[in-house]
């Protein structure tokens, strides 16, 4: 590996590469701490601290249903600590700036810290560098800030500065949405001081066969209704993904990534389906992004939540011969341009590949009416571990993305959070000038006080330390509130902010 360049308090490295080579070595250094802050590759996945020795406890029953969800090489985790795109100690950090070709990652092996980039299949004819690695030392919270304005700076990406707050249906109404549900919500969301309402998972015939169900209207008439109401009309959808009982799976087998066999490889498991990959690598398959995109937009809808985009990038056979992540940017890019002047909500997807192609990104994963931090990071719901994520990906908002933390559940029924567990998510997520989305039946009672509370908090200069510790203390600072300090424990669910300000207690 060469310097690239050198930093006040580290150095870029890389190096350059040809012919095939699969899984590249770049980094090693003996570890020495005994806790690291380790990070999944995708959305749904956690930043944490672990000890060294922690056991991932993953299994391959789990294996067998969430697939590559976890990790583009899903098996390593049967073996190893791993830690997609960077990995930290208390003070050091090690951090590739892109994953445009390659996966790049580390593994906990023999006491030591291994830094690799995955090529996959891939032939280089001609020399490529190797995408680059920063080594910084110093405090792990200066050193995340640090590394997310790096990442900011090698892939200058443009988004939206609109910073959307709304309404979406997924976490109440789940795939039971029915368009009377939608109308009965859309006539309440006028209470409140939503821009944008978003359908979520259920509107769909099927995962692959993006028409409107039965019992749901033209997708012009979900876009209009919702533009009728005064909102930005949002819809969900998973562009990447193929059911197994889809047309496009019975019509299109070609489409799909393929195993060593030539059969088409499962991606995921979900809806109690075997779901299959799009290769994006296939022009006739980008044709089928670029018009399934138009005929959204041509249809009035602005705001897309593009979800369970891993599946985009799966190892496997493809009508190029290129790497997974390629195929993947290939197609992100696609949909980056036939939506271009819209929003555009990554989920569940690759964080580093997605650079550049989106305007917000959930980094956490599903919230849920449960906060739970004895529940095991398994890439499933749980309030605890979305309002975790929110605290240690809080770097990457507005310099690759905005971060969406996911949504504020605000009923006082149906759910076992408590008022206090929503105000630590409102406020963080306020303080950390993330989006801000609601989703429950506005029909019922809800802690809605905390919506102004969040957004009051919003729009600020914000840091968080502690990152590493037991608690960590957020500080903003912003022209409505002033200076704010507000220190949380996840796991003793114990908070504290500074000054005691009315608004931050539930005082109208
Ligand atoms: O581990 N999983 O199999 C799995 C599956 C789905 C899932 O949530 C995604 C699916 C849906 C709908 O299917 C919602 O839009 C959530 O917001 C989106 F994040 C999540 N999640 O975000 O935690 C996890």
């Amino acid at each position: 590996m060469e310097i690239i360049k050198e930093l006040k308090n580290g150095k870029i490295i890389s190096k350059k590469i040809k012919g095939k080579p699969g899984k590249v070595k770049v980094f090693e250094e003996v570890l020495s701490d005994n806790y690291i802050l380790i990070n999944n590759w995708q959305s749904w996945g956690p930043t944490k601290v672990i000890p060294k020795d922690f056991k991932l406890n993953i299994s391959k029953e789990f294996l067998e249903k969430a697939r590559f969800s976890p990790n583009p090489n899903p098996e390593l985790l049967l073996d190893y600590i791993v830690s997609d795109y960077f990995i930290a100690t208390k003070d050091k950090l090690y951090g590739f700036l892109s994953s445009k070709i390659g996966h790049p990652y580390f593994l906990i092996k023999d006491g030591k810290i291994e830094g690799y980039i995955d090529y996959f299949e891939e032939e280089f004819e001609d020399y490529i560098e190797t995408e680059p690695l920063a080594v910084l030392n110093g405090n792990i919270d200066i050193l995340l800030r640090e590394y997310g304005e790096l990442l900011r700076d090698y892939n200058k990406p443009q988004f939206k500065d609109w910073n959307p707050v709304g309404w979406s249906s997924w976490y109440y109404y789940f795939e039971n949405l029915t368009w009377d549900d939608v109308l009965k919500n859309l006539k309440l969301a006028k209470n409140y001081p939503f821009e944008v309402f978003q359908i979520d998972d259920s509107w769909q015939k099927d995962i692959g066969d993006w028409q409107p169900k039965e019992s749901f209207p033209s997708l012009k008439e979900m876009a209009g209704t919702i533009r009728k109401f005064g909102f930005v009309p949002g819809i969900w959808l998973a562009p990447f993904s193929v059911s197994e009982t889809s047309s496009i799976f019975k019509e299109h087998k070609d489409w799909l990534v393929k195993d060593d066999a030539g059969n088409p490889k499962v991606a995921y498991q979900n809806w109690g389906k075997n779901i299959y990959a799009l290769d994006l690598s296939n022009p006739d398959v980008l044709d089928f992004i670029e018009t399934l995109f138009k005929s959204l937009k041509d249809s009035g809808f602005e705001y897309f939540k593009i979800d369970f985009l891993f599946a985009g990038a799966i190892p496997g056979k493809r009508y190029q011969n290129i790497s997974p992540i390629r195929a993947y940017r290939l197609g992100m890019e696609k949909i980056r341009k036939t939506v271009s002047d819209n929003f555009i909500l990554g989920c569940g997807a690759p964080l580093l590949p997605s650079i550049g192609y989106v305007d917000g990104m959930r980094i956490g994963p599903d919230t849920a009416p449960y906060y739970d931090p004895k529940i095991p990071d398994n890439l499933g719901p749980n309030a605890y571990s979305a309002l975790r994520n929110t605290i240690t990906r809080y770097f990457m908002n507005k310099k690759l993305w905005l971060n969406d933390p996911d949504c504020l559940l605000l009923r006082k029924t149906e759910t076992n959070l408590t008022t206090n567990q929503k105000k630590m998510f409102a406020i963080t997520a306020g303080m950390l000038d993330n989006m801000i989305l609601v989703s429950d039946d506005l029909e019922l009672e809800l802690d809605d006080f905390l919506i102004p509370t969040a957004l009051k908090l919003k729009g600020g200069e914000y840091f968080v330390e502690g990152i590493m510790d037991k608690a960590f203390t957020i500080y903003t600072k912003n022209e409505k509130v002033g200076e704010v300090k507000f220190r949380i424990c996840l796991e003793t669910e114990k908070s504290e902010y500074y000054p005691d300000k009315d608004f931050l207690k539930g005082k109208k």
